[in-house]
Parts: C-alpha cells; structure tokens; sequence
C-alpha cells in the first residue's frame, strides 16, 4: 500500500509495516556488527584448546533449548537472512580412518583441527535459518552447536523445513572430519562444517560406535535396524519429491554402516542400487554414478575386481541403466553410449530409444554446435529456473595467451554473422526461484564484499556441486580467483578434459578437498548476472529486502576467458542456463572474440569506470576515440540536460518539446572531435526521443530520426546495389546487444506501413529485423515472432517469405 493512502486502519497497517522494517534494519545492523568482531576475533585469536569450564553440559543445552524460535528474522512473511562468510574454509581430504578419534576437551580454537574426528551425537532440533544449526554431544556429555551453512544439494532456503528438521533428528550419530572450531556471535565456542562431506553419518550399531562409552542415553530413537533404513528409504523416495530424496540418502547411507551389511556384498549391493537412484532423482550424478561403479564391482569381473555375488538379470539390468544415465547426466556421453550398446543392448526398458536419440543430439551438438532452438524455447517457457540438457559446443576459436590482456579466444577461421561460435551450458547457476520468499544478503569479511540472494544460492551449489563432480574442479582452477597467493592465479590455457580423465576424477580415491573461500572468489571475479532470453527465469521481482527484481546468477567456463571491447564482434544470448555467442558480422581468422562486460551505449566515463573495476583500461576504437572528445562536457549534459528533457515529457506539448530535444542533439553532437567519424552512442537516445515525438507530430519524420538512432551505435545501411543481391536494408548490425535495435528496425517497418503507405518497403524492414534476430540468437521465425509480436506491424500482413 501506497504511504498516506486508503482509511486510517491501512494507514496505520504502513506505519507498523515501516516502524518494523526500521527495526529490522537496525537489527541486520546489530547482527552483521557482531558477526564481524567474531570474524575479526576468530582471524586474530592465538588457537588454544578449549576450555571446557566454558562448554555447557547436554542437560543445560537442552533446557536452554526449550521452546526456542526456529525460523530467524521475517517481514511479512518474508525471510530476511544474513549468511556470514569468512575464515578458513576447506574441507578434509582425510578418510575417517585416518583421523584420531578426540573428545571436545581436546579441541583446539579457533581453529582447523586436523587430524582429528569427533564423533558425537545430536542433541537438540534443528534450528534452520543461515544454514541448519542444532547441539551435539559428545561422549562425555559436553555440547556445542554445530551450523552447517550449506547442508543441502538444494539450497537449504527452498527446502522445506520439515526435510531440513529430518535430516538430522536427535539421538543420530555423526563424525566430524578435522573439526572446525571458532567463536560464535555469542562470543562462545561453536563448530562449523562449511563442507557438508566434513559431516558423516554413523550407524550407531557399527563397531566405531559400540567402542565408546557414552555419560548417558541417546535422547530419541535408537539406531533403526538395516531394513528399517531401507524400507523408510524406498519410503521416502517413492514420494518422488526431489526434498525427500535426500532423506532417502541418508536413510541407504545409515544402513550401509550397519556392521549386517559391511559383512555381506549382496546387501551392500542393494543399498547401493537403491541409493544410486535416489541421487539421480537429485541430479546429483557424480554421486549416483560412484554408487554405480561400486556396486559393479561387487558382481562384475570386468569392473577389475573379483566378483563377490552373483546378481538377477533385473538387478543387473536396473544397475546398468542407472549409470547410463549418471553418465549421461555427468555429459559423459561417449561413456553413456558404451555403457548403452555394452550393457543395456537387448533390454526392454521404453526409454532406452529416447536415450540412444539424446545422446547422438548431444554429440551433434557438441561437434556442430546445433540445437533444437524451439524446443530450448518452449522448456525455457515452463520454468522459473530452466537447466537444459546440451552439449557444450566449441566453435573454431582457441585460446591464446595475448600481451597486456592475459588469455583470450581468437577465431581460427573466417567466419559469417549469425554462427554460433561457442554454446556453453553454466557450471553453475543461482536462481532466485530458488530462495522462494528468501531475502539473503552474504557477507564476506575476508574479501569485504556483499552479495545478493542468487550469489549466496550460487556459492552453496557450487559447494555441492565439486562435492559431486569433482572432475569439474580442474576447471574452475582455470578461471580467475581474485587471489592474489592462488599460485593458479598466472593461466596459459584453458584445460580440455577428455572422458577417460574426469571418470578417474569422478571415481576418486580419497575425497576431493573442497576451498569454500576460493569458490567464493572465483564467483565473486568470473560470475555475472544473465537476463536470460526468457524473462520469468532470469529476472523475478521483489524477493530482496528493497523488493527489486534481480537476475540470475551464472559461472560459465570457456565463455569466461573472452575479453571485453566496447566494440564487440560477437553477440551474447542467454538460453536458460547456456549461453550461446554468435558472430555479429563476417569475421576473418585471427581476430579475437570480444565481447562487452558492459553497455557500450553507457558514457565514455562511465565505462572507463567499469573497466577499471574489471581492472584494465580498454583501448578499443571507440574509447580511443571518445578520449580525443570533450568527454567531460558530454558528460554533464547526458547527466543533467537529458535526465531533465526524460522527466519533463508529460508538461511540454510535443512541438516544444521535440524543439528541446533538437537542441540537445546539437549541444552533444558538438561534443565529439571535429571530422569524428562512425560511431557516437551517446547520440543514440536522443534519437530515439526525437523520432518518438516525430511519430506523434508527422510519422514520415520519424524514419529518418530512427535511422541516425541506429547509424549512432555503428548501423552501416545497404546500397541499392547490395539491397538488389539480399534484399535487407542493413549491411551490417550496430553492436548494441539486446532487444533495442531490433525494435529500432521494427519501427522503421511499421512507419514505412503507417505512415508512407510503402508496403514494400514496411516488408523489407520488418523481414531485415527478422534476419537481425537471426544472426544474434537465431531460433527461427516463430521464436522471432513470439519475442516482437508486440512490435511488429501487426495491421499489415508482412511477407516473410519475401
Ligand atoms: C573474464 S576475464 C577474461 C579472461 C582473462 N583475460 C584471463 O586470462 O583469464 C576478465 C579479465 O581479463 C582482462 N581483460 C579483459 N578485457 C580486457 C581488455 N580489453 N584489455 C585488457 N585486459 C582485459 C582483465 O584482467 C579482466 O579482469
């Protein structure tokens, strides 16, 4: 409700709702104040062992715990949730075998305590919020709350809190690898698993557990028996919703460690089977195909091992057909396809022609880069977070170490506008359909910077996804960390890994380790905000504290070592979770693929500033140009005259007005340096306002007006000569990306049909817009027509065909 608006009772309702949000306000402050001195203590404190005189006793914890709030601070219903970063952050790379079992007397803080596993018990509910956080107990009775920020494969904010709550219900036993202590907000010790693999179910009937003398009983249930795990987990993942799938896992992952099926293979088999499906509703693929390959083992002599037992056809069957498509969710396809025509020929399952289908799309579309454009579409369409499945595609381009820019891609062939050059499917991806209702705001102290909800989503997936595939790690080591003691920070390459090498990186042997700080700063330097073709999934509204819309979140590989020009000979289209870069004009070998980190429409100034935050000073043909400029006027002008003409539209009659306009044209044309040729961008609203008001006043006038807007960003026109050979209006496109210079064709095309009665002409400009289209996102004409339908000339039947 609008402030000062409507009866006094909704008044009063906004002045609450205001006096509330005031309040949250100083209480983010408050809280964001004590997370940074507890940083700052944890970064200066001398690591001690803990004083156990500090530790509270179980019995007190659990009073304590008592009718305790779960959900943390809300507005309106809305979570409004901080999540703290900082600090050391790996994961152990250890086994549990490896590590000496301690108590919490013996642990130091703050600190990393390697070597170390503490296997306790747990205590109290879960409380959810940043992360999950809930008491642990151990042997000798002592507590402290354990917070694991990123416990699910799904960020934990759009899990239910049912799930989150079952995911660790009291009394289970858990081990911690290299336990991490530091001090709390409280000021008082507690234990933190940035890594969710630093966290592992115990079975409380397995020998590890049944040597320790616990003070007292377990509060809650007692450890189930093997088939109770099983049963509850065929339970949970037979209700086929992707949360209670990892209630599942926990369940096959408890029965496993039951000592009844650590004697016996065949069970072991079975948990494993069952397991490997429930990752797979997960996508979590790299999981569910070491689950696979371990259950091979145990029947199949050519899995390199001696078979312990002998399987059904149908268990076989299941087996094979699970890994296919782990592989084929890994896009290990040529794997896929062996395990296919090796393992599963002759096997009635009804999807196996569909797989044998998919699997050669994506491999033609890994080595042509084509793709069912419409298909692509229409999924993109259904989703508010779309994650499609395609092959990467890499053009003729190669990577190349270039003076003064680090790496870049130079094209190795001539090439044509409109090619696709390069399609890349994110490596990771934040959504803020993710966080439904989720307000976060991520505070990095180490790195002081602050990120937005689809970031924090980012950075707990990306966690989870290198805990999946850790093959994958290789290349995020590739990209920038924003390090400067990476020693991987100085890249000549970008790494091309075949099958063979990211299946041993898959099946590793000892878990990989995983540097929470370095994801976050590779993120932090390589991953941007993407307004996706499709709207719905890119750009949702209001779920940040101001209520803004924000983008998604993407990591890309490849894509990520082209370097920026304000001039860019490449379009950049978003597909769902796949970005696509097309040429944007006839490219010959050797040039480099450049796109723009930003608008090349933005003043001279102001992309300077940005590339100095991006950390380089761009040396493109136009900033050179507009170097020689009176840049600093054109500056104040577009900054006061333009903003003052924008808002006054409404109080001058058109007449004035576009007089207005005119004489800012003049006052920013003379801006550029004399016998200044081609591009002037900052132009190029001006025009658009101009032909705007032509419309209203005399529509023919509108046609030239329109066409300076798009000769200012670079539009060379065609020739009647070459016109009579293609038949468009337009050689070559402006570099401006996006939707505008599309509409600026468009409404040339209409003015042609409205106002000069010009059919022909209207045709040739409407069927030019469509070929723009093509040449930057290409899909065809229905995509094009759905995407501008509110643009087109749509009185007038336009020839497409031509
Ligand atoms: C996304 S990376 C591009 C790949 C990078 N060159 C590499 O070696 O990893 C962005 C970084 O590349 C460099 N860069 C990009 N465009 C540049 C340009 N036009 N001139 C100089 N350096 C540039 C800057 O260091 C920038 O921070």
């Amino acid at each position: 409700m609008v402030w000062g608006v409507g009866s006094d009772d909704e008044r009063d309702e906004g002045l609450e709702a205001m006096m509330r949000r005031l309040e949250l306000e100083r209480e983010v402050e408050r809280v964001t104040n004590r997370a940074r001195e507890a940083y700052e203590r944890n970064a200066s404190a001398v690591s001690t062992l803990v004083n156990t005189a500090q530790i509270p006793s179980s019995q007190t914890v659990l009073a304590a715990a008592e009718g305790k709030v779960k959900i943390e601070t809300d507005l309106g219903g809305k979570r409004i949730l901080q999540v703290f970063r900082g600090g050391p952050s790996c994961s152990s790379a250890r086994t549990i075998k490896e590590l000496q079992r301690v108590n919490i007397r013996d642990l130091n803080c703050p600190a990393r305590n390697e070597g170390k596993i503490l296997v306790c018990r747990v205590l109290t509910e879960t409380m959810i919020g940043n992360g999950i956080t809930f008491h642990v107990e151990d042997p000798e009775e002592l507590a402290l709350p354990l917070t694991m920020p990123s416990p699910t494969p799904h960020p934990s904010y759009g899990v239910p809190a049912t799930v989150l709550q079952n995911l660790f219900p009291q009394g289970t036993i858990i081990a911690l690898k290299e336990p991490d202590v530091r001090f709390a907000l409280n000021g008082s010790y507690a234990l933190r698993a940035d890594v969710p693999t630093d966290v592992c179910f115990i079975n409380g009937r397995s020998s590890m557990v049944s040597a320790i003398q616990w003070c007292t009983e377990a509060t809650g249930q007692v450890e189930p028996s093997w088939e109770e795990h099983k049963l509850a987990g065929n339970i949970a993942m037979g209700r086929k919703e992707l949360m209670t799938q990892m209630i599942a896992v926990r369940h096959y992952t408890l029965g496993m460690g039951d000592p009844k099926v650590v004697s016996d293979p065949y069970k072991s088999f079975q948990l494993l089977c069952n397991r490997a499906q429930a990752y797979l509703n997960m996508r979590q693929f790299g999981s569910a195909y070491r689950d696979c390959h371990r259950a091979q083992s145990l029947f199949d002599a050519t899995a390199n091992t001696t078979p312990s037992i002998e399987i059904t056809p149908d268990q076989r069957k299941k087996l094979y057909w699970r890994m296919m498509k782990a592989a084929y969710g890994l896009r290990l396809y040529d794997h896929a396809q062996k395990i296919l025509t090796t393992k599963c020929s002759g096997l009635s399952i009804p999807d196996l022609p569909n797989y044998v289908l998919k699997i050669v799309t994506q491999k033609t579309g890994a080595s042509l880069g084509r793709y069912d454009w419409s298909l692509m579409w229409k999924d993109m369409h259904s989703t508010t977070a779309p994650h499609f499945e395609v092959s990467d595609y890499t053009g003729p381009i190669e990577v190349q170490l270039l003076p003064g820019r680090g790496r870049g891609l130079i094209i190795t062939q001539d090439v044509h506008a409109g090619q696709v050059l390069l399609a890349s499917k994110a490596l990771i991806t934040g959504f803020l359909s993710e966080a439904p209702n989720t307000a976060l705001s991520g505070l990095d102290f180490e790195r002081n910077i602050t990120t937005k909800t689809t970031q924090v989503l980012a950075l707990d997936k990306s966690i989870h996804a290198l805990i999946d595939d850790p093959s994958v790690i290789t290349i995020w080591n590739s990209l920038h960390s924003g390090r400067e003691d990476d020693p991987e920070s100085a890249k000549t390459d970008f790494p091309r890994i075949t099958e063979e090498k990211r299946l041993a990186d898959i099946l590793y042997d000892r878990p990989p380790q995983i540097d929470v700080a370095k994801i976050s700063g590779t993120l932090d330097t390589n991953a941007f905000g993407v307004s996706s073709l499709s709207r719905k999934a890119s750009e949702q509204p209001g779920n940040n504290f101001h209520g803004e819309a924000e983008h998604a979140t993407m990591l890309f590989g490849l894509p990520s070592l082209a370097n920026h020009s304000c001039l860019p000979n490449v379009t950049v289209s978003h597909w769902g979770d796949v970005v696509v870069y097309r040429a944007l004009h006839d490219l010959s070998s050797g040039s480099e693929l450049l796109v723009s980190y930003f608008s090349p429409e933005g003043s001279f100034m102001a992309r300077c500033g940005l590339a100095k935050e991006w950390g380089f000073t761009c040396t493109c043909a136009l900033c050179v140009a507009d170097e020689s400029d009176d840049y600093v006027y054109r500056e104040i002008l577009m900054e006061r005259d333009y903003s003052r003409l924008m808002e006054q539209s409404d109080s001058l009659g058109p007449r004035e007005f576009l007089r207005k306009w005119m004489e800012l044209e003049k006052e920013v044309a003379a801006t550029y340096a004399k016998g200044r040729k081609g591009m002037q961008p900052d132009l190029r609203p001006i025009w658009r306002a101009i032909a705007a008001l032509w419309w209203k006043i005399d529509g023919r006038r509108s046609i030239p007006a329109e066409r300076f807007s798009l000769e200012c960003i670079g539009t060379i026109f065609s020739t009647p000569q070459q016109r009579a050979t293609h038949g468009r209006t337009i050689e070559k496109l402006p570099i401006i990306s996006g939707d505008g210079k599309i509409e600026s064709i468009l409404y040339i095309a209409r003015a042609q049909f409205v106002f000069m009665g010009n059919p022909v002409e209207g045709n040739a400009w409407a069927r030019t817009a469509f070929w723009a289209h093509e040449t930057m996102f290409g899909g065809g004409l229905a995509i094009f027509l759905e995407r501008f339908e509110g643009k087109l000339p749509h009185r007038y039947e336009v020839d497409w065909a031509g």
